[in-house]
């Protein structure tokens, strides 16, 4: 024999009904079926609230019930449309006597205001008794020989309604006389309903069908047991949480138990225990889908390819804490605890206790919170008048997940991973269970980072080959859109040589902010951007830590001072930063210290390789040294692409502002330009060098030369402009010097034993700085080990496109940290 079961949605209309009974008519040709069937989809709810509404004097129960009836009879008439007047009648009567039981069953809570256990099982038993009827008579209808089979008939409880414990023994045997009564090609059995020893109608718990079809396949030692239900099998993690899971396609019985248990809601947990003792294989299939493989739970499923199985978790869930100096070294406290909970039928889900034996924590569905916290307060009331434990602290909105899989025993670095995956991503673990048979690691956390932490985990257990990498971008100008460009062009490489899947969840400048979290389309952003609403940059903080997205980067593509003080905030909600803004790194050192070390402390970077000479390998390269034990003695440098433009262009032939307007044409400059040509810009370059080479520095222990007359300060953009005309000989003069010597004009930034200057400098042939062209870079790197020939890093510094592509390799550094 074989057990087929056939879930809510598999019956909730007349064509799913027609589905399932299409793969019960081709599963008899092999062998007799138990076909153990649910209330149509939602009805037991629908149940519940009506008695709920009629034991609280609400007259609309009957409303409710009118809907049920009416709900049956289309099924019934679509399924019985070709069957004789007489046998339509004969069906009618038995689903109209079942809502006239119904009715009068309603009217009793109504008049008494009262639902006890006894009468909702009673009230809930309903469902299942008309699904199976209508079922069985649909089947009938088309010529299959079926029984229906009443399970009160079958499976004993004993009487704790609500939440009955079968009689495995009883059951067994009622089961074989049945059988041998009325023996069937099909029978037709109501699933969830069983009966106590005087016949009163009892419940086996909310999706308790699979448990009678798993009683039924072990009192009748079936050959398997089939779960048809609305998912193609037990899935790696909740498809509804993670895109990307995937059906599992054999299971061991354990890790099926365990995955269960911590919500993969398509077994009812304690389905697998009847079969497992038998060792009768049990599958997972999709009615909408029969051809899927499915999951197949066995006794020895071959080894799978992955170390972990799946990734479940529960929520709704509170943490107990009990804790005092009184507990440690005396036996009894945990009996005493767990007894107390048992007393009042709090069941315990999870468990930790630290080796210190200072505290005990358990974890318990939210609900049972307050009576939890009363009887544990009850039970220790002398010792917490004695303060020698405190009250019960009971901590709200937590959630379990949890790893499985047998083939994590023995395997060392799981739990390694388990955390640093979600330490990464700023999930803090308030408790951890791990049972010595290693087939679970629990941990427990906020309940609003749980979609983070499951698809988090199932990166890294199950996605070797893609990350998913979250970007919030901001200051989409000048750099801003040529990296936008770049991202868009580079997408498909990224994924398939990188294994990252890099989305652009939100773009926002001053004005407007545009946010997709499934990802912005990276060719019309521009047009969708100025339609898009207005932001505040606090706003946009809390849109980056309140989406909560794994692997999230916070791009900062302006040169704005306050944009750089929202760093400290996303760092420590471990979202990373990648900045070619320069304010926060040449801020003030505590303020530059501080960000440095909340990268280290939560796991996440600070990554600003632009800061300085552009998508020069500069800083990386300084880190280089130092990391390995190199000191930085000496460096000389041309950090401003914009000033070695200006001065490798001017020669008197057209005015000097005139070349700086080319050089802020061509996207070299600052936004503001009086940044470049004050030398203020190299200074703060020099500043983050001397910083990264370990220098305790200040802005103000920079020299700056300025070689600009102070006039060109004063005002803004356009009077700079015009002071630069105004003083053309001044320049001109600076020009012909250096000509004169036969010498060249650049702005050097020079650090030698902390100290740090920048000005303007005639640089004459044969010098490292001499021949630089263009508006390149360049850095001579004096070190212990570098000591008569220095350490030279050179190239282009400064340009949208090359200060983009810096940007992206950040992002990537971030994103593969
Ligand atoms: N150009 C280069 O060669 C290099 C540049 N950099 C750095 O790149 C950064 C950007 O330069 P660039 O692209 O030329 O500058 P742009 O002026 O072209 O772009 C700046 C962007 O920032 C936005 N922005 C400004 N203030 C805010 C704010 N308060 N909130 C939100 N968005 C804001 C602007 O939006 P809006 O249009 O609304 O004002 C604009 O989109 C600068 O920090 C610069 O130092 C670093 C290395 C090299
Ligand atoms: N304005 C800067 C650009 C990069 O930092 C420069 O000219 O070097």
């Amino acid at each position: 024999m074989q057990v087929l079961k056939f879930g809510g949605t598999s019956v909730a209309s007349a064509e799913n009904i027609q589905k399932s009974l299409a793969i019960v008519a081709q599963a008899a040709v092999e062998a007799p079926v138990v076909m153990v069937v649910s209330a149509l989809g939602g009805t037991t709810d629908a149940l519940i609230g009506a008695g709920r509404a009629a034991a609280a004097g609400d007259a609309s129960y009957s409303e409710t019930l009118q809907l049920l009836l009416a709900r049956h009879d289309e099924a019934a008439r679509k399924l019985l449309a070709n069957v004789s007047e007489e046998t339509l009648a004969s069906v009618y009567e038995s689903v109209y006597d079942r809502f006239e039981e119904l009715t009068e069953l309603c009217k009793g809570i109504f008049a008494l205001g009262e639902l006890s256990n006894r009468t909702l099982d009673r009230l809930m038993s309903y469902g299942e008794l008309l699904s199976s009827r209508l079922v069985a008579a649909a089947a009938q209808a088309q010529g299959m020989h079926v029984v229906w089979a009443d399970a009160r008939q079958l499976i004993r409880t004993n009487s704790r309604f609500g939440t009955a414990e079968v009689d495995m023994v009883t059951t067994q045997q009622q089961v074989a006389s049945f059988k041998e009564k009325m023996p069937a090609e099909i029978w037709v059995v109501p699933g969830f309903i069983a009966a106590d020893s005087n016949g009163a109608t009892t419940t086996l718990g909310r999706g308790g069908s699979d448990y009678t079809a798993a009683l039924l396949a072990a009192a009748l030692d079936a050959e398997k047991l089939e779960i048809w239900t609305d998912v193609s099998g037990m899935m790696t993690a909740d498809p509804r949480l993670v895109r990307s899971a995937r059906p599992i396609a054999r299971i061991s019985y354990q890790e099926a138990m365990e995955l269960s248990h911590f919500g993969a809601k398509v077994l009812y947990p304690p389905t697998i225990q009847p079969v497992m003792q038998r060792g009768i294989p049990l599958w997972i299939k999709n009615t909408f889908a029969p051809d899927d493989y499915g999951t197949l739970v066995e006794v020895a499923p071959p080894r799978a390819a992955t170390v972990v199985q799946g990734i479940s978790s529960i929520g709704n869930l509170t943490l107990l804490n009990l804790e005092g100096s009184g507990m440690v070294g005396i036996p009894g406290f945990s009996k005493r605890l767990f007894a107390a909970l048992a007393r009042e039928r709090i069941n315990v889900i999870l468990i930790t206790q630290s080796s210190s034996e200072h505290s005990i924590c358990v974890g318990v569905n939210a609900q049972d919170t307050a009576p939890a916290q009363v009887a544990v307060d009850e039970e220790f009331a002398t010792e917490i008048a004695a303060g020698r434990i405190e009250p019960l602290r009971p901590e709200k909105d937590l959630a379990i997940v949890a790893l499985v899989g047998e083939n994590m025993k023995d395997h060392p670095g799981i739990s390694g991973k388990l955390f640093g995956a979600l330490g990464q991503n700023g999930v803090n673990i308030r408790a951890i269970a791990q049972g010595a048979s290693e087939k679970n690691i629990s941990t427990v956390i906020r309940a609003q980072d749980v979609r983070k932490a499951i698809n988090v985990l199932h990166e890294a257990f199950f996605e070797a080959t893609k990350k998913q990498v979250n970007l919030f971008i901001l200051g989409p100008g000048n750099v801003g859109s040529k990296l936008i460009e770049q991202l868009a062009r580079q997408q498909p490489h990224l994924l398939e040589k990188l294994g990252l899947q890099v989305r652009v969840v939100a773009i926002a400048n001053s004005r407007h902010c545009l946010v997709d979290e499934n990802g912005l389309d990276l060719t019309a952003w521009p047009e969708e951007l100025a339609q898009a609403p207005a932001q505040t940059l606090e706003e946009f903080t809390q849109l980056i830590i309140g989406r909560n997205l794994r692997n999230s980067i916070f791009v900062d593509v302006t040169a704005n001072p306050a944009a750089a003080g929202i760093y400290a905030d996303l760092l420590a909600k471990s979202v990373a930063i990648v900045a070619c803004n320069k304010v926060a790194a040449s801020s003030d050192y505590a303020h530059y210290a501080k960000l440095k070390s909340l990268s280290k402390e939560f796991n996440t970077s600070y990554l600003f390789e632009t800061n300085v000479g552009a998508a020069l390998p500069i800083i990386g390269t300084l880190n280089d040294l130092t990391r390995s034990g190199d000191v930085v003695r000496r460096m000389e440098a041309v950090l401003s692409g914009t000033l070695n433009f200006v001065f490798n262009n001017y020669d008197g032939s057209r005015p000097f502002a005139e070349v700086v307007r080319q050089a802020q044409a061509e996207g070299y400059t600052e936004p503001d330009p009086r940044l470049d040509l004050s030398g203020s810009d190299v200074a703060r370059k020099i500043l983050i060098l001397a910083r990264e080479a370990g220098q305790v520095m200040e802005m103000s222990d920079i020299e700056i030369e300025t070689f600009l007359p102070p006039a060109c300060l004063e005002g803004d953009v356009e009077a700079f402009y015009t002071q630069m005309a105004a003083h053309e000989s001044h320049f001109k003069a600076l020009y012909d010097a250096a000509t004169a010597a036969g010498k060249r004009l650049k702005f050097v930034a020079r650090y030698a034993d902390g100290r740090a200057a920048v000005g303007l400098q005639q640089v004459a042939p044969g010098h490292d700085l001499y021949d630089l062209r263009g508006k390149d870079n360049v850095v001579l790197f004096y070190t212990d080990r570098y000591v008569d020939q220095p350490l030279v890093v050179k190239g282009a510094g400064a340009g949208a496109e090359v200060t983009a592509s810096g940007v992206f390799a950040d992002i990537i550094r971030a994103a593969r940290l």
